[in-house]
């Protein structure tokens, strides 16, 4: 809803519906309603509008979009009154006001703002385009090239650019309402005419503009229709007059509301808030737990990932003992560190000041005893359990006892690192992924004793971060990699099949993956692969060569190991699945040898090859690896399913508007995923990954939505 009041001649409009202000059914009503009592008060002379709380507003309630609740008046109907009001209308801007909000705030004469308000047209991140008057507005008001960049890239611009690009008349520094108030008194007497976007011209920025834009935005934003849709109908301000201008937004803005990419990329955005929801089996929450403060950190490990991770801790102002046992791998370590600071502001993602910054908050140390007075420690050297039971031991004797001892492990056992410490509840795991300075996603692990308070540290550490955490339980490999094992193991049996690696990954990138699986396993480097598996192997007792075609009865393909004995071992070498030219290029061509290796392979095993279509490529690779994550879910490992989407979206890149493999699941029916999974283990029976998940196999037969499986989940913890 929204509040009414008549301060001294100065109708103040209070738009009601926090933590946000979304603009509601009953929000747009409120705020018709009060501005036609404005429009009526002979006393009032002058109008301002502002929002409840922190925020003016994040715009339309994106729960409305695509259900009853969806209805008239719109923003559009709501605001029209202010747009042609005599009197002075002024939006007073705290917080956010994105969208919809931004778009109330075109529709007054005059928008002043506090120092950290900030407004954008997100609604390409959610699938959709301003479609209360903002392509048709904003260009009015700003110009067509700087409307592109806010609208195709939906990014917040803060007060300070806002008010050099105009959005802002002013910034105050005063209390919101009452700097409205005088702002709307000074204006009183002023002809607002020249102040109604609708009244002004767009400028004629040519057709060409438009053409370059289409490229760019096709290739920065591969496989997304809103950008586009957004660029149709910024052009049509220019093309049109206002009124028709308006009709064609709606238009496009109706046409993709209802698109499924939009369905998905909504669904997105509320996964990622109910991933932060955490729930441990003995019922503390994110709600219940309060995080201890991280004031200093320390990173164990100057290779790739932990120096990736320090960087992230020090571009966030958090100061950092990097510590590596090797003088000359710990120099290694900070060459990268200013490396990849150099790289960010020369791509303008931070300035010199901000990089300098961060660098002068980052200490080395060969000395793990240089850790002892942190807060928090990650420790990041390679994957051996040993050396980590080790490190821990000296970690439980060097740090103070509030300490709490993260593990960037990707696969083993957080209870047993823990169990070498007197700390238990202390330990905790923190899977970044590569490169860990660019990669959002942050897997925080949990094991039998840990804390809710740790969990609630190294979560709210992601957010602080810049991270997306989502918390998981402890499994082999956890969520991300168990997933990933039976979608890759599909890849190479695809390939002894008769699909090329090159074909595989065709099929992947053309559903939108921002990699097919063979280019990101020549990025990862081949060896590592072949390594992990060789423990792996060891671990249960079995020795693995190239020529192991079954173990304890199930299939596997070992050909990753035949390039690595051949010295393919990736980028790194110049070649692996693809040829590289170079040792380090990134451009990948598809190899001839590759194609030999692999005929010779299928001939040496007598494998029949034949043509596979892309559909069953992806079928295969995503249904084996949903069927594991309805395992996942079955066995608790994580408590609902938006955890394993937002794993996948943001460690990844699966495209967000296909909303996450769980949801993509549930669009396809799980009557027919079961139906597909069934079929595929009974053509495969030797792979155990097809064995059909019973989580499923019960979902499949009722028709809930991915909103309510975890209620089945709970409501029959015995499948
Ligand atoms: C016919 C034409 C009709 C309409 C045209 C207009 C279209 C639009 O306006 S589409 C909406 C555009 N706006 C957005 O996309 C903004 C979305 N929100 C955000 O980006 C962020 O929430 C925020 C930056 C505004 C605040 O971030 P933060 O402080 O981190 O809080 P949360 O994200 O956790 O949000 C708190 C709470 O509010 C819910 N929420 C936020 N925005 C909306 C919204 N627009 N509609 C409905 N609900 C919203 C969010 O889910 C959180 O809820 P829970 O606490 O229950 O998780």
């Amino acid at each position: 809803m929204a509040n009414y009041r008549n301060k001294g001649g100065v109708a103040v409009i209070e738009l009601n519906n926090p933590p946000v202000n979304a603009l509601s059914f009953e929000v747009r009503s409120g705020l018709m309603n009060a501005l036609k009592r404005a429009h009526d008060d002979k006393d009032v002379k002058c109008i301002v509008i502002h929002g409840k709380g922190k925020n003016f507003s994040a715009g339309a309630d994106i729960k409305e979009f695509g259900g009853t609740k969806q209805q008239k008046p719109w923003i559009t109907d709501a605001c029209r009154l202010a747009d042609e009001s005599s009197k002075p209308v002024v939006a007073a801007i705290a917080g956010t006001a994105l969208g919809g909000g931004l778009e109330v705030a075109l529709f007054c004469h005059y928008r002043i703002g506090t120092p950290s308000c900030r407004v954008g047209f997100p609604e390409v991140q959610i699938g959709v385009l301003p479609g209360a008057g903002g392509t048709q507005r904003l260009p009015r008001l700003i110009g067509v090239k700087h409307s592109i960049d806010m609208i195709t890239s939906g990014r917040h611009v803060m007060a300070e650019e806002a008010l050099k690009l105009g959005i802002l008349d002013k910034i105050v520094t005063d209390d919101i309402i009452e700097e409205g108030i005088q702002f709307a008194k000074s204006v009183v007497g002023i002809d607002v005419g020249g102040r109604i976007l609708r009244n002004r011209k767009v400028e004629d920025a040519g057709s060409k503009v438009f053409d370059d834009e289409i490229s760019r935005v096709k290739k920065k934003y591969k496989g997304y229709i809103a950008p586009l849709f957004c660029l149709k109908a910024i052009q049509a301000s220019m093309q049109l007059p206002y009124d028709a201008g308006m009709e064609q937004e709606l238009k496009l803005f109706q046409q993709l509301v209802s698109s499924g990419q939009a369905k998905a990329q909504q669904y997105t955005f509320f996964a990622e808030r109910i991933s932060a929801r955490w729930q441990l089996p003995s019922g503390a929450n994110s709600q219940t737990a309060s995080p201890l403060p991280v004031k200093t950190a320390g990173v164990i490990g100057a290779g790739t990932m932990g120096a990736g991770i320090a960087l992230c801790l020090i571009t966030s102002g958090i100061p950092t003992v990097l510590v590596e046992q090797d003088q000359k791998f710990l120099e290694k370590g900070v060459k990268t560190v200013e490396g990849d600071l150099r790289g960010s502001v020369a791509l303008k993602k931070m300035t010199a000041e901000q990089a300098n910054k961060a660098i002068s908050v980052l200490k080395t140390s060969v000395n793990l005893e240089d850790l002892h007075d942190v807060d928090l420690v990650i420790e990041a050297v390679y994957e051996n359990l040993a050396l980590k039971k080790e490190i821990f031991a000296k970690l439980d004797k060097i740090c103070k006892s509030k300490t709490i001892l993260c593990t960037n492990t990707s696969s083993l056992d957080i209870d047993t690192i823990a169990e070498a410490t007197k700390r238990r509840d202390k330990v905790v795991g923190t899977h970044f992924f590569a490169p860990a300075y660019i990669m959002k996603l942050q897997e925080n692990v949990y094991g039998k004793d840990t804390s809710a308070e740790t969990v609630a540290t190294v979560m709210a550490l992601g957010k602080r971060i810049r991270k997306v955490p989502v918390l998981v339980g402890t499994c082999d490999s956890f969520v991300a990699n168990r997933m990933l094992h039976p979608y890759a193991t599909e890849a190479l049996f695809l390939v002894e099949e008769g699909a090329s690696p090159y074909e595989v990954d065709q099929a992947l990138e053309d559903f939108g993956m921002p990699m097919g699986m063979f280019r990101v396993s020549d990025l990862s480097g081949l060896d590592i692969g072949y390594k992990v598996r060789k423990e792996a192997a060891k671990r249960r007792g079995i020795e693995l060569t190239s020529d192991t075609r079954f173990v304890n009865g199930e299939r596997v393909c070992l050909l990753a190991n035949v390039l690595v004995e051949k010295g393919r071992l990736g980028i790194k070498s110049g070649k692996g699945w693809y040829n590289y030219g170079s040792p380090g290029k990134r451009e990948a061509t598809p190899d001839p040898e590759v194609l030999d290796t692999i005929e010779e392979y299928c001939r040496k095993y007598d494998i029949k090859k034949r043509k596979i279509s892309s559909q069953e490529i992806l079928e295969r690779m995503q249904l084996a690896m949903i069927n594991e994550g309805f395992k996942i879910l079955e066995e608790g490992i994580v408590s609902k399913p938006e955890d394993i989407d937002i794993i996948w979206i943001y460690g990844f890149g699966w495209p967000k508007y296909m909303g996450g493999p769980m949801f993509y699941a549930n669009e396809m029916k799980l009557k027919n995923v079961y139906r597909k999974i069934r079929d595929f283990h009974q053509n495969y029976p030797f792979s155990i990954h097809w064995t059909p998940s019973k989580l499923l196999a019960r979902l499949s037969e009722t028709d809930l939505p991915i909103s309510k499986w975890t209620s089945l989940i709970n409501s029959n913890s015995k499948l």
